[in-house]
């Protein structure tokens, strides 16, 4: 077998070495990590860049597997703006999947590739604390508080937090929270160097029906013109709020890209490579 790095390979590890300590965070959508191949093709890239000295936080999603597994129970998926209503039963579902497979399957994948990975979610060492978003939604969360104690020990660790996307309170209850929401409270708590959404979309459409819509950049006045007017909708509006928090707090290099295409995240992150859709 040959085990001599290729000249890819090689312009990773020259184009790294300025980025060694930087905090990249990744939202990896549900979508990408129910099949083998992506998820595969995923957690090697995030593991070579990890290797190199980058320290990464992954906080994942897993949507449609919830939805496949409430179905099981019998449960229709209800959603309210790309959010899922949850009541005391889903809730119990959403565990189950989020974090019993989901993020079980994702650890194991990142033992293949030799990675110190430790699965965990908001709820771990009170990480993320929240109060209910709205009643309409049930047990689904608004974020208050990141605790980032466990969180800088994994990294000053070597380890790789692998995280859940679960809530949790000073009262014991527990909450579903969207994935891209997490992940963008955790790039600003952590002052991330990068912000990076992964998913099935090559990114931002103007028009979801047109794929020649796609926005290379697109600015928050954008944004907000094109909810108003109904041209984002279902899972697209929580990505939407995850990059206009980040980019109303802090300037951060902040992207939606299609987690599907072979060494699209190392020419985002790496090689800087303006693919997918920029927030602005
Ligand atoms: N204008 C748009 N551009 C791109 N995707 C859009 C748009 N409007 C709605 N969407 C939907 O958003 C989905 C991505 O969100 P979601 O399914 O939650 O992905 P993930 O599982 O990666 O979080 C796309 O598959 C698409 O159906
Ligand atoms: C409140 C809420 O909607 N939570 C999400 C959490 C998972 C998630 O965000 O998964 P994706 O990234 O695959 O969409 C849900 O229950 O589907």
């Amino acid at each position: 077998m040959n085990t001599y790095p290729s000249a890819y390979e090689k312009n990773i590890i020259i184009k790294s070495k300025d980025l060694k300590g930087n905090i990249f965070v990744i939202k990896c959508g549900g979508s990408l990590l129910s099949n083998k191949i992506y998820l595969d093709q995923i957690i090697k890239e995030i593991s070579q860049m990890y290797h190199l000295g980058i320290k990464i936080i992954l906080i994942h999603g897993g949507g449609n597997e919830i939805n496949d597994i409430s179905k099981k129970f019998h449960i229709s998926p209800k959603f309210l703006n790309g959010q899922r209503i949850t009541d005391k039963e889903t809730m119990e579902i959403v565990q189950l999947s989020l974090h019993g497979k989901t993020n079980r399957n994702i650890i194991s994948c990142f033992n293949k590739y030799n990675v110190n990975s430790v699965g965990m979610s908001g709820q771990d060492s009170n990480t993320i604390e929240a109060n209910i978003r709205d009643e309409k939604l049930g047990y689904v969360g608004n974020i208050t508080h990141v605790n980032l104690n466990l969180i800088e020990h994994l990294l000053n660790g070597n380890y790789l937090p692998v995280i859940s996307s679960l809530a949790t309170d000073k009262q014991g209850n527990t909450y579903n929270i969207n994935a891209d929401i997490m992940a963008a409270e955790i790039a600003l708590a952590t002052s991330a160097d990068k912000f990076l959404i992964l998913s099935d979309i090559d990114g931002i459409y103007d028009d979801f029906s047109n794929k020649n819509s796609l926005y290379n950049e697109i600015s928050l006045n954008q944004i907000k013109k094109g909810v108003d007017d109904n041209k984002f909708t279902n899972g697209m509006l929580p990505k939407l709020e995850a990059c206009s928090l980040i980019i109303n707090k802090k300037k951060m290099n902040c992207q939606i890209i299609n987690g599907k295409i072979k060494n699209n995240i190392l020419e985002s992150l790496i090689f800087n490579k303006s693919i997918g859709t920029k927030i602005i």
